[in-house]
């Protein structure tokens, strides 16, 4: 090693006398490993792992009020990976050999030699970085395999591969609803050759049988399949499936639904259960959340505040098969963290001061059905690693209790957060990051939601004006364009909000700007979109001296009803009317404009 150069990893030091903690940190640091902590009791080595990440712990067998084992078995059931060297003195040999029985790398008896130290410290550390690679690449294949699996549930083709027997090794649920409806012996481990039932469907197996002894695609069959009684004509693609031996393995065929698609491109929905919208963006939601519904993957909404994300993970409950089944929604954001963990997990009674009864947690409430964490980027590390835990495994410990409890949800969660920028500030571990991943559906803030402000603002003018039992039946033009002109920094909510205080305010049978808040009115924090003039106002009675011409008339009357609804305020009137105060200034002079307020 070069001098000056560091080696990159960090090590823990837990030991209760000063003298060996200090000689430890410093041999170690003088052989130029980057971080070196040294802590002297159980609690602070526990609060070091929960917060940072180490590569080894070196650990006195004897501490202060517990033993180096108790710390060993607290430190893999928080899911630290990272060896753990034991320090031991003669008496305690056999402890030592134990810790090693349980899972400890090595231990190393007192007095323990600088050389013997360092040596040891390398081994250790880079046996956990041979481990660690290994595991990246295991975890990076298991991802592309639950990618490409989660791709193969979801689309809405049937998809079919067989060997070369056709003998059928596996299909998707679409696949499986299509061949069982046409005839039930066509399943996994069955054979393709049972469509020949039908003289079309034995065409379709002899083109399969080409394909494999070819290695040629084939896709030009059309076939009439009548699986409900009613006409489905597929268009079936066969593939070689390739092994990357040469000689293709099987094949692949892939049907889809000509009748449905045709069906499909006429209707576009402005609805998917509470959700509204048109705009190219939100149709692309529909469409994500009607194709992954079905599948019981774990889901990540992303988006920000406001913009519907909860509204999206009701959708994607009532798509699902579970829709009969519980939706729990669990805001983490809302409670401390020590709460969040009896909340989620369930508590025994006596696990802490207060809990004087046993509680079921809210993972156990979702059994069967879905589990919605909002705002999963706030939680804390220690809860990140549970979670994890659960993800992983679908098992968890209630607090207090040693029984381990199964169930069945289906995780969906959401964010405002940039969660890849915390993973990249190591606030949120990437394990879970990528465990949560595995579909995203991202919310685009209202302001790229073209068209869709009208659509909601309408959608919520219904609502509340049923609600409050008002005869409100529109929204003036000129408030509309305000509303279409603004950029909701608070999105839908804050449309919503801002149609509830209209309806409040309004006493006559329309909506209109003098019922708009200041900062709608003005444009103010995001400001307005684009500068296009007021068109066809509603206008109340002018007050201003009687004007010349007609079109003198039309002007004067849309002054005064500019400067009536923005109080006098002459600069807020020119916004309105989408002129420059100058102007205003020069038209109110020429037309002789008195506004009596
Ligand atoms: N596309 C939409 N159609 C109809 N209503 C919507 C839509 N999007 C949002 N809303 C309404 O806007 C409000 C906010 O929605 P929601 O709570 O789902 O947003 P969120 O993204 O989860 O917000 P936060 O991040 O603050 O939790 C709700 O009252 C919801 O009914």
């Amino acid at each position: 090693m070069m001098p000056n150069e560091m080696i990159p990893a960090a090590i823990l030091v837990v030991d209760d006398e000063p003298s060996l903690r200090n000689t430890f940190r410093t041999f170690l640091k003088r052989a130029g490993y980057q971080r070196v902590e040294a802590v002297a009791s159980f609690g602070e080595a526990i609060e070091a792992v929960t917060a940072r990440s180490f590569d080894l712990i070196i650990c006195d067998i004897v501490l202060e009020s517990h033993s180096g084992i108790d710390l060993l078995k607290e430190f893999r059931s928080l899911g630290t990976s990272c060896p753990v060297v034991m320090i031991t003195g003669y008496p305690h040999v056999e402890t030592a050999v134990e810790a090693v029985r349980l899972g400890a790398f090595d231990y190393l008896a007192k007095p323990v030699e600088k050389e013997v130290l360092l040596k040891t410290a390398r081994l250790a550390i880079r046996q956990h970085r041979l481990v660690q690679e290994k595991l990246a690449a295991d975890s990076a294949c298991e991802r592309y395999r639950r990618f490409l699996e989660t791709l193969f549930r979801s689309v809405s083709d049937s998809i079919v591969s067989v060997d070369q027997d056709l003998t059928i090794v596996k299909m998707n649920q679409a696949a499986g609803q299509l061949f069982h409806a046409l005839q039930p012996a066509l399943q996994e481990g069955g054979r393709l050759d049972l469509l020949c039932y039908n003289k079309n469907f034995c065409r379709l197996t002899e083109s399969v049988r080409d394909v494999i002894v070819n290695g040629t695609e084939v896709s030009d069959h059309r076939l009439e399949f009548f699986p409900d009684g009613s006409c489905r004509v597929m268009s079936i693609c066969v593939s070689p499936l390739d092994d990357g031996t040469g000689v293709p393995a099987g094949a692949v065929l892939v049907f889809r639904d000509m009748s449905r698609q045709n069906r499909g491109d006429e209707e576009g929905k402005v609805r998917l259960h509470r959700l509204i919208g048109a705009s190219p963006a939100m149709q692309q939601v529909f469409l994500m959340i009607e194709n992954i519904g079905r599948v019981d993957t774990t889901v990540l909404i992303t988006g920000e505040s406001g913009t519907g994300k909860e509204l999206v993970a009701h959708a994607l409950h009532q798509e699902s098969s579970r829709c009969n089944r519980p939706l729990v929604m669990v805001d983490c954001a809302a409670m401390p963290e020590n709460l969040l963990e009896s909340e989620l997990f369930g508590h025994r009674k006596g696990a802490f001061t207060g809990a004087e009864e046993n509680r079921t947690g809210r993972i156990l409430q979702a059994d069967g059905g879905t589990l919605f964490l909002d705002e999963i980027g706030d939680i804390s590390t220690a809860m990140q690693l549970r979670l994890l835990r659960f993800l992983q495994e679908k098992t968890f410990y209630p607090v207090g209790s040693d029984r381990e409890v199964r169930v069945d949800v289906r995780v969906v969660a959401a964010t405002n957060a940039d969660l890849k920028e915390k993973v990249g500030n190591g606030s949120f571990r990437e394990d879970l990051y990528y465990r949560l991943l595995i579909i995203d559906i991202h919310l685009p803030p209202l302001r790229e939601r073209e068209g869709d402000v009208m659509l909601l603002a309408n959608h919520f003018l219904d609502r509340y004006a049923s609600r409050m039992d008002k005869g409100i039946s529109g929204i003036s033009q000129q408030a509309m364009e305000l509303f279409c002109r603004y950029r909701w920094p608070g999105n839908v909510r804050q449309l919503e909000h801002a149609i509830e205080r209209a309806c409040i305010l309004c006493q006559g049978t329309t909506i209109s700007t003098e019922h708009l808040p200041d900062e709608i009115l003005d444009g103010s924090g995001e400001g307005l979109r684009s500068p296009a003039p007021i068109a066809e106002p509603v206008w109340p009675q002018a007050a201003g001296r009687p004007p010349c011409g007609v079109q003198d008339d039309q002007a004067g009357q849309r002054i005064v009803a500019a400067l009536r609804t923005a109080g006098g305020n002459k600069a807020k009137a020119a916004r309105l009317l989408g002129v420059d105060r100058s102007t205003l200034y020069r038209k109110i002079r020429e037309l002789h404009i008195v506004l009596d307020l």
